[in-house]
């Protein structure tokens, strides 16, 4: 340990992040969520230069995703939970720290990410170097399924099953634990974006008609579902003709788009039984009573739940909070991280 950071440790704000592929969360123990923005970074074309003097990145690149002329190169340095790019990786994470931390000098805080359990040693490393180089003075990691179970208060220390079901951007996280750990885990690269992907396809060959990925992506929150509506909706959706090339709208309906997400959502559902299927006996029998709980921006679709419980058998509930369970489940064992590294045995919260 440089001997400057006993002293840096105590003006440091220890935050812990949910470095996600859609949304990056800060969580600062005692403060809860600080930061929730866009994981995303407008940078100059073939270079690593983030535009407006650096601050092109969130909320702000966000805005400029799918309209942005040739000039400027708006990207999502994550993709499918696992980082793409890892020099804009660092960027967006250093100014993401330094905004936290509203640009004290010389700040240096203990950060604990996390991350998809389905990432290899590489890319854990590649992550903890990310976040060193942008100014942590020591990294932990943890899996996203773990903290997300921690931060939705699930009892992941006793002796019975707990289920976290995490559909982000790019994964999905199915998990069941038991005694601090996970006992048997399925991470698939299908969750938020290839819904968004889905209905695209599908508009695009029922309608004729051309839309981006951000319109998909509210057809889906609006009206997206996994199981029929009491009262089905409606919307106007704009886009492009595909023949004509000029501007038009339509009217879609939420059976339709129910039946453009069944693809990707029955892989979800396939993954949750496969998860079930591997998970022993004794385990099995505590999830009946205890159910699965589910997190990240998915567990909003509508009547996912419904689906779920119908097809498992097990009692299905949505997180509170589904979108901030991660971080706060970081903040948490921020908060207690010598409890956990003592109590816990996790290779995670190794770097
Ligand atoms: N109300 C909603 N209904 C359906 N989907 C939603 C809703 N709100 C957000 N989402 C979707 O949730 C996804 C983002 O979720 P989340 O922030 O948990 O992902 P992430 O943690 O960034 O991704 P990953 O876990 O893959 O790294 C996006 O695909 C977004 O479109």
């Amino acid at each position: 340990m440089h001997p400057l950071d006993f002293i840096l440790g105590f003006v440091s704000t220890d935050m812990g992040i949910d470095l996600g592929t859609a949304n990056t969360l800060v969580c600062i123990p005692g403060h809860g969520i600080v930061l929730s923005e866009p994981s995303v970074v407008a940078v100059k074309p073939g270079t690593n230069k983030v535009l407006l003097n650096g601050r092109a990145v969130g909320i702000v690149a966000k805005s400029m995703l799918e309209k942005a002329p040739s000039s400027i190169s708006v990207i999502r340095p994550l993709k499918n939970g696992v980082i793409a790019d890892f020099d804009i990786t660092e960027a967006m994470l250093k100014y993401f720290i330094t905004k936290v931390h509203k640009r004290k000098w010389g700040v240096r805080p203990r950060i604990l990410i996390a991350i998809p359990s389905g990432i290899t040693a590489v890319e854990k490393r590649a992550v903890v170097n990310s976040a060193e180089r942008a100014g942590a003075r020591e990294v932990y990691l943890v899996s996203e399924p773990k903290a997300a179970a921690i931060g939705v208060g699930l009892p992941v220390g006793e002796p019975e099953a707990s289920m976290v079901v995490d559909i982000g951007g790019g994964t999905t996280e199915v998990a069941v634990l038991c005694l601090g750990d996970i006992f048997t885990h399925e991470s698939l690269r299908i969750a938020g974006d290839e819904l968004d992907e889905a209905i695209v396809q599908y508009v695009r060959k029922t309608y004729n008609l051309d839309i981006g990925h951000r319109t998909a992506e509210q057809i889906k929150i609006l009206i997206g579902s996994a199981y029929p509506l009491e009262e089905e909706l409606k919307m106007e959706v704009r886009g492009r003709d595909a023949i004509a090339g000029l501007p038009r709208a339509t009217n879609i309906g939420s059976e339709e788009i129910r039946e453009a997400l069944k693809e990707p959502i029955d892989k979800i559902v396939h993954a949750v039984k496969a998860t079930l299927e591997k998970t022993a006996p004794e385990l099995a029998s505590d999830l009946l009573t205890n159910g699965l709980v589910l997190v990240g921006g998915g567990a909003l679709i509508k009547r996912l739940d419904t689906l779920l419980a119908e097809e498992t058998g097990l009692p299905v509930r949505v997180a509170d909070d589904p979108l901030t369970a991660v971080a706060k489940g970081t903040g948490y064992l921020l908060e207690n991280l010598d409890l956990f590294k003592a109590v816990l045995y996790d290779e995670d919260l190794q770097t």
